[in-house]
Parts: structure tokens; C-alpha cells; sequence
């Protein structure tokens, strides 16, 4: 089936940014959250990631330009030019604005019966995906495929009592997708092959703003592959700031200078957010049954105390 309409449910962090992909793909897209000002917060979220590209892809020449003069390079005008033109944004206020209109905000889902693909990116609870799917299944087509951003819920589960789970799978992307183009594509013990095959081939024509995306099949286990292992990474980041082995600091820069990791591990928990940074190691904590799973009580204390990271402005470090 050729996917040409798409519809994101939930439209925070995630599914705003995955909906932003869509439509710089030239895909109609359906943008639908709880009510009409949460989906204008995450419209809002997409003009800011296209225009932080604008300003991003302008200003590449002049970099790439300074850094080969600091080397003591003397660029002549035609040279200048021609890494001017190599490095030419292919993002413009107008295309920004084209890519706007391709998306479509929606409190319902009315139009969701002529939509050839859905993401669900609502909050990580199996209860509120469950009942999101349930509507999917209720409204769209019988052929019609239905993914979930989960990063840790079993697919098999959240799509237990759909019509349709034949067609329903994960496809996990990794924040900001704008950027990072790994896409987990992760079957159900339902999954039909052809909808992997579909979702596999539909992905790796995708463009985010840095390159083709990346699809990659993974066996449905806790954690899948990336969160399996960078999560408890990041747990034991807490664990030993908890312990007092090292400032949060002196953990992070540790990290990147004797292990080259680009982010520090509570950088990243921080930019993650610490409650869904917990979500996921008491996940695999609790499906494994195995204490080298065990969650932080600081990652715990954090989210207690409302402390999640940048998206509150407090979390290891302070944002405001
Ligand atoms: N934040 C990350 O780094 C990250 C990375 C990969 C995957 N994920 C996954 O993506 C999903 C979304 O995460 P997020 O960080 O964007 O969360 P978020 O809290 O920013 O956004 C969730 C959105 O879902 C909406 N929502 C809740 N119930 C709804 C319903 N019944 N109908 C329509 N909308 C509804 C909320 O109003 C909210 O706007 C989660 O499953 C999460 O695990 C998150």
C-alpha cells in the first residue's frame, strides 16, 4: 500500500517533531492532541525546529568559511563562493512556510478514515496507549498501518484487543528526530512481515534535515536495542552521583573525554527527561527481574520532586 496520508496523535516533544518529518517529506499530515491549544503548543514547536534549521543551514558557509581561514587558508571570492554554494540551505522561508501548510490540526478523528498511516506519540502509559489505539482501530481503515513511538511498552500489549494488529508496530525514534535519523522498527508477536517490509521501505526513503533516516528491525524485548543499553548508562550515571564518587559535572565530562560518548550521561538524562529516564529502567528493572536493572532513588527523588530536566528547566543541571 502506497502511504500518501498521515496522522500524528500527540502532539508534545516527540510526535510534533516526528510530525514536522512527514510534512518536509511532502506528506499531508493530521496533527491531533487532547485539545486545540495543546496541538497549537506543538504547531508552535514545529515552526521553532524549522526555524532553528533555517538558521542553522545559513549559517553553515560562514562557519565552514572561518574555520578553513583560522587554519591560515587564504580563500579567494570564487572559493568563498563555491563553499557558499555546496553547503546552500535547502530550507527557505518559503519552503518553511510550505511545509507549515502541509500540517493539519485536528481535536477528533473524523478524517481519520481517509489517513493510509498513523504514530501514536501519547504520554508513556500503557493505559493511554491502549485506549488511543482502540480509537485508531475504531476509526481508520482496516488496512491502514498504526505505529506507537513507545520507547519501553510491549507493542503485543498495547495492540492486544485492536481489530487489526496485523498492522500495528513500533517504529521508536530518537529525540530530536529532526537530527537523529535512527528509527527502531519493532514487530509484535502480531506484526504481519509485510507490514515490517512496508515500514522498513517507507523509512529509508525518509529524509530528516541532516540525511536519509536510518530503519533498523528490532526483536520486541524491553528496552528494545538503543534504551536496552544506554539507559541503564544513564541510571548508573545517578547511581554514582548519589553515591558521591564525583560532582554531575566532572560524571559528564568524564564520560565524553575518556569515553568520547557527544552528550555526558546526565546531559542526556536531563535532555531525555529524568521521569522518562526512570519510565524506562523501572520498565526493564521490572521485566527482567534483575538487579543490575535497579533504578536510581535519585532519578526517583528527581521526578518526586518534579525536577525533569530541560523540559522543566531543572533537572541535574538548572535551565532558567
Ligand atoms: N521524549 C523522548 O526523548 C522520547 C524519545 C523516544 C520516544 N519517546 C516516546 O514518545 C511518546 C511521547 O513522548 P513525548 O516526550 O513526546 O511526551 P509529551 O508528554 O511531550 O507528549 C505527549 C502528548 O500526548 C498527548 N496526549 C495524551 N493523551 C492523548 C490522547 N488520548 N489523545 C491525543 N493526545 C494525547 C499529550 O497531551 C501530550 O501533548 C512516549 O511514548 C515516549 O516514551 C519519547
Amino acid at each position: 500500500m502506497e502511504i500518501k496520508k498521515i496522522a500524528v496523535v500527540g502532539s508534545g516533544s516527540m510526535g510534533s517533531a516526528i510530525a514536522e518529518i512527514f510534512a518536509f517529506n511532502g506528506f499531508e499530515v493530521l496533527l491531533k492532541d487532547q485539545n486545540i491549544d495543546l496541538v497549537n503548543s506543538g504547531i508552535k514547536r514545529i515552526k521553532k525546529i524549522l526555524q532553528g534549521q533555517l538558521l542553522f543551514q545559513e549559517g553553515r558557509s560562514s562557519k565552514e568559511i572561518a574555520r578553513i581561514e583560522t587554519l591560515g587558508v587564504v580563500l579567494s571570492e570564487e572559493q568563498k563562493e563555491a563553499i557558499r554554494t555546496k553547503l546552500k540551505s535547502h530550507l527557505t522561508e518559503r519552503k518553511v512556510e510550505e511545509i507549515m501548510g502541509r500540517i493539519k490540526p485536528v481535536v477528533d478523528y473524523s478524517q481519520f478514515e481517509n489517513v493510509d498511516y498513523v504514530v501514536e506519540a501519547v504520554f508513556e502509559n500503557m493505559d493511554v496507549k491502549k485506549a488511543v489505539m482502540k480509537d485508531l482501530s475504531d476509526h481508520c481503515r482496516e488496512n491502514a498501518i498504526i505505529s506507537t513511538n513507545t520507547s519501553s511498552l510491549s507493542i503485543t500489549k498495547i495492540s492486544s484487543f485492536i481489530s487489526n494488529p496485523e498492522r500495528s508496530i513500533v517504529t521508536h525514534f530518537f529525540n530530536p528526530p529532526y537530527t537523529l535519523p535512527l528509527v527502531e522498527i519493532v514487530p509484535g508477536m502480531r506484526t504481519a512481515d509485510a507490514t515490517v517490509r512496508e515500514m522498513m521501505e517507507f523509512y529509508s526513503k525518509l529524509k530528516n534535515h541532516r540525511g536519509f533516516m536510518k530503519p533498523i528491525k528490532v526483536k520486541e524485548v524491553p528496552g528494545f536495542l538503543v534504551n536496552r543499553i544506554l539507559v541503564p548508562v544513564l541510571n548508573e550515571a545517578a547511581i554514582m552521583l548519589d553515591e558521591g564518587v564525583a560532582e554531575a559535572g566532572d560524571i559528564d565530562t568524564a564520560m565524553k573525554l575518556g569515553a568520547g560518548f557527544p552528550m555526558g550521561p546526565l546531559e542526556l538524562a536531563d535532555m531525555v527527561g529524568i521521569d522518562v529516564t526512570f519510565d524506562v529502567i523501572r520498565i526493564l528493572y521490572e521485566e527482567y527481574a534483575d538487579q543490575k536493572y535497579r533504578p536510581s532513588l535519585l532519578l526517583k527523588r528527581m521526578v518526586d520532586s518534579n525536577k525533569l530536566g530541560i523540559k522543566n528547566g531543572e533537572g541535574f543541571y538548572s535551565y532558567h
